[in-house]
């Protein structure tokens, strides 16, 4: 897949101070070459950058790793030049996968930066992240600890912020054998045509009211009340107590995006103190687990008869149904029941209504591809009066389009790993207890991979085998191996279900005429990258 991007050659490690100087000053190796680390200046693959203009960083560089075989044999990924104390936080900005995909253009797709006092390894192209996620996957599936997750989860004693070990693969077990497998999904089928025709109602509300409908919004709402209904059984959006609940899981994923100083550089952890963080942190994770004892409490309280339908069950009534079988050995403490449906929550929502949010936002800048996919839709419901679950399957080109929307806006762009034991990727020797980030954002947009990455053009999915299920590592917004999202049947269904319903019912347009080259596509970062401000269509019923 990738063009000759990444391969070190076997001598870069070992290269001379004086061969360095000569490389730079003649070009004689290369001209294309970034300047950041002998590995890189050694080789012909094509990097950009700049020749002699790189000297200064070259230099820089060079006191950080090794230049002669007499002090070490270690062949280490390329490093862009960093300052004393903070590393390479200065090159993260306001939005890191753009930075770091600015890097690795520089540098190559795979980097060893500095967070603070801590090196982090950067995968960005499918052959690195292949490395790491398949070949590698078992060497790879412990997660760097985080003190913000650890509070909120209780230990942490969740799925996606629990270190590899007996603990994580037990809780692993449970998501998908008891909460996740595809006929638990499909016994939700009820819950997502009720919510999806809500969402339905509150578009045809907003035209009501002002012509102009914020799908933002509709779309988070829509998200949590799914959620809501299929953890706890219902929904907590009416009155004081919802809004209790929404601010509180509000708050909760805030925190969950929040880049903690004091994970990369202890020395500045006392800052959290003052600055309220640590507080806030606390404050929510009592409250979040108040609340959560009061619905399992209220679960408990409800008499379970045998003959009540599948359907009828939520996560926390199989998870207590779990707790009081306890078949497997595992003791499922109140502190994993609360954790794990946290998870569900802070995994579950954002990221399923950003997708929702950007697979709108292009249908919006691509009037063609709108109309196509509204003429699938229709055609396939043609005579019906609505969509069902089951005419999904016959709209090759809506799982297209939700396909091409992952490909450029992979919701989560950066997944954690850390390096189990010593071992080497794509040739670089990677040391036990390295942290990891591999990056979906930059990897779906690689040129080497992808034609035109930067267009959305559906049509590449079409008659194409290549999917988003973790075996094609061009494209892995949910993630690859052990560790990859266990919610991917759950999300699909409701992300096809809801726009198919939508493009059935009402015609979209932009507000005041407005052009679709000129909607904003700002972004912002939380745990998922969406949309910077809310997206606001007008929308016309169909009938
Ligand atoms: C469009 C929607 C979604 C996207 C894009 C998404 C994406 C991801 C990604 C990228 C990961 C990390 C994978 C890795 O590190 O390899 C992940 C993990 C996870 N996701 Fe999803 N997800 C979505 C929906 C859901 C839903 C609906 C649920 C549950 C209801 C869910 C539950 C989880 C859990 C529990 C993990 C942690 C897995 C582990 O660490 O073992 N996700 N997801």
């Amino acid at each position: 897949m990738a063009r000759g991007r990444g391969r070190p050659k076997k001598d870069a490690a070992t290269m001379t101070l004086k061969n360095f100087m000569e490389t730079q000053l003649t070009g004689t190796r290369t001209t294309k070459n970034s300047g950041g680390n002998p590995s890189i200046i050694s080789g012909t693959t094509g990097w950009r950058g700049s020749g002699n203009a790189t000297i200064a960083r070259g230099l820089q560089n060079m006191k950080s790793y090794p230049l002669s075989s007499k002090k070490s044999k270690k062949n280490l990924p390329p490093s862009p030049p960093k300052l004393p104390f903070i590393g390479n936080f200065h090159q993260l900005g306001l939005q890191p996968h753009r930075s770091l995909q600015k890097l690795t253009n520089q540098h190559g797709p795979m980097m060893m930066l500095q967070f603070g006092s801590i090196p982090v390894l950067i995968a960005s192209s499918a052959e690195a992240a292949s490395q790491i996620m398949k070949t590698q996957d078992m060497g790879f599936a412990n997660k760097p600890m985080s003190s913000i997750p650890s509070k909120l989860f209780f230990g942490p004693k969740d799925v996606a912020f629990t270190p590899y070990g007996e603990y994580w693969r037990n809780a692993r077990s449970i998501c998908m054998l008891q909460l996740l497998n595809n006929k638990r999904v499909q016994s939700f089928s009820k819950i997502r045509e009720e919510e999806t025709s809500l969402l339905l109602q509150r578009i045809r509300k907003s035209i009501g009211n002002s012509q102009v409908v914020d799908m933002t919004e509709l779309f988070v709402s829509m998200t949590n009340d799914v959620l809501c209904r299929v953890a706890l059984g219902r929904k907590y959006c009416d009155g004081e107590e919802g809004k209790k609940f929404k601010t509180l899981v509000l708050e909760f994923v805030e925190l969950l995006g929040v880049f903690n100083i004091g994970d990369y550089m202890p020395w500045l952890a006392w800052v959290n103190r003052f600055n309220g963080l640590n507080a806030k942190v606390d404050k929510v994770a009592a409250e979040f687990s108040a609340f959560l004892e009061g619905v399992i409490e209220e679960h408990r309280q409800k008499k379970v008869t045998d003959d009540k339908e599948e359907g009828a069950t939520d996560f926390v009534d199989i998870l207590l149904q779990v707790q009081k079988e306890n078949k497997s050995g595992f003791k499922v403490e109140m502190d994993s029941i609360k954790a794990i449906i946290m998870d569900m929550f802070s995994a579950g929502t954002d990221t399923t209504s950003t997708l929702l949010e950007w697979t709108m936002n292009e249908l919006m800048r691509n009037p063609r591809t709108l109309q196509k996919l509204r003429d699938e839709v229709r055609q396939v419901t043609q005579g019906k009066s609505d969509v069902t679950e089951d005419d999904l399957d016959h709209m090759p080109y809506l799982r297209a389009v939700i396909k091409e929307s992952l490909r450029l806006h992979s919701p989560v762009p950066l997944l954690p790993r850390e390096a189990i034991k010593d071992t080497q990727v794509l040739g670089y020797d990677v040391a036990a207890g390295t942290q990891v980030f591999v990056c979906p954002w930059a990897i779906s947009r690689d040129p080497t991979v992808w034609e035109n990455p930067e267009e959305f053009q559906p049509e590449r999915f079409v008659d194409s085998s290549v999917d988003y299920k973790g075996l094609h590592f061009g494209l892995i917004p949910f993630g690859a191996g052990r560790r990859g999202c266990p919610g991917i049947t759950f999300a699909k269904v409701v992300n096809e279900l809801a726009l198919a319903r939508m493009l059935f019912h009402f015609d979209f347009s932009l507000p005041n005429g407005a052009k679709a080259e000129d909607l904003d596509v700002d972004e912002a970062l939380g745990i998922t990258v969406r949309r910077k401000f809310p997206l606001l269509v007008v929308a016309t019923p169909r009938i």
